[in-house]
């Protein structure tokens, strides 16, 4: 059998009387994109947070090709792109920096780039599009873009297994299109992309596969089998062919 990209098994996680996953158990083999369904507080985050290792589950175990997460990042093997509102953006750094910090695995103590460094954020930039931008403030680029050059830093990394919590909440229609066109080809390159998103109309579009989450697992499988209109009712209280949830 070959081994999955990402493997979640019997996951329970609570924050003290909150039970915010249970017994969450699927797997999404290299080289897929996996979207990420659920409503507010459905464990969408808790779970990303779980397969980083950023919690402890209390009970269960996430291998991350064949490792624990917390050697997966150790060696630069998952890249994450966080929520907009996680991050400081009055943090004055450029977007060539951002996308830098995903080779500090890669150099030595001292953190001075060398010229395979160098290469390979300028191959992410050119990937997603910011070339241009590169010497841009961080703070200073449009929703979409900022997306990207959290993209392009985990590119840089060279991860090979991506989560990505809602790239496209408060980004334009242009800048989405982009996006999907980046995570396209970083499928089409082998790697395997877990992305959470509020917008249902978008996933048969651009998901090879969805997990449909409510503490559980409520079904996981092509996005027009996950999709059904008693789910998306029973899950989101929206009909079929409606376009975001809320
Ligand atoms: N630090 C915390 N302490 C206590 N309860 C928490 C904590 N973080 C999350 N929860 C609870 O755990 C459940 C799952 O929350 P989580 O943030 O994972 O959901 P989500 O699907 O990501 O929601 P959203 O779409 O709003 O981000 C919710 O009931 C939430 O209130």
């Amino acid at each position: 059998m070959t081994e999955a990209a990402v493997a979640v098994d019997g996951v329970t996680v609570r924050y003290g009387d909150v039970l915010a996953l249970e017994d969450v158990a699927f797997s999404v083999p290299a080289g897929r994109i996996c979207g990420l369904l659920g409503t507010n507080g459905s464990g969408k985050s808790t779970l990303f947070r779980t397969v980083i290792g950023m919690l402890t589950p209390e009970r269960g175990t996430v291998r991350l090709h064949g490792h624990p997460p917390a050697r997966a990042r150790a060696r630069g093997v998952v890249g994450y792109v966080p929520q907009a509102e996680q991050v400081d953006w009055a943090f004055p750094v450029r977007v060539v920096d951002v996308v830098m910090m995903g080779r500090y695995g890669h150099m030595g103590p001292t953190r001075r780039p060398r010229a395979a460094d160098r290469a390979a954020v300028a191959d992410a930039l050119e990937r997603t599009g910011l070339t241009d931008l590169a010497h841009r403030q961080i703070g200073a680029l449009s929703g979409g873009q900022r997306k990207r050059a959290f993209v392009a830093r985990g590119i840089a990394q060279g991860a090979r297994v991506f989560l990505l919590d809602e790239p496209f909440a408060g980004v334009d229609k242009g800048s989405e299109a982009t996006i999907v066109e980046v995570l396209r080809g970083m499928r089409d390159d082998g790697r395997t992309l877990l992305v959470s998103t509020h917008d249902l109309a978008s996933v048969p579009d651009f998901c090879d596969e969805a997990v449909l989450l409510q503490q559980r697992v409520v079904a996981h499988g092509r996005p027009e089998e996950v999709l059904t209109p008693q789910r998306l009712l029973a899950a989101f209280g929206v009909g079929a062919g409606t376009g975001r949830a809320v």
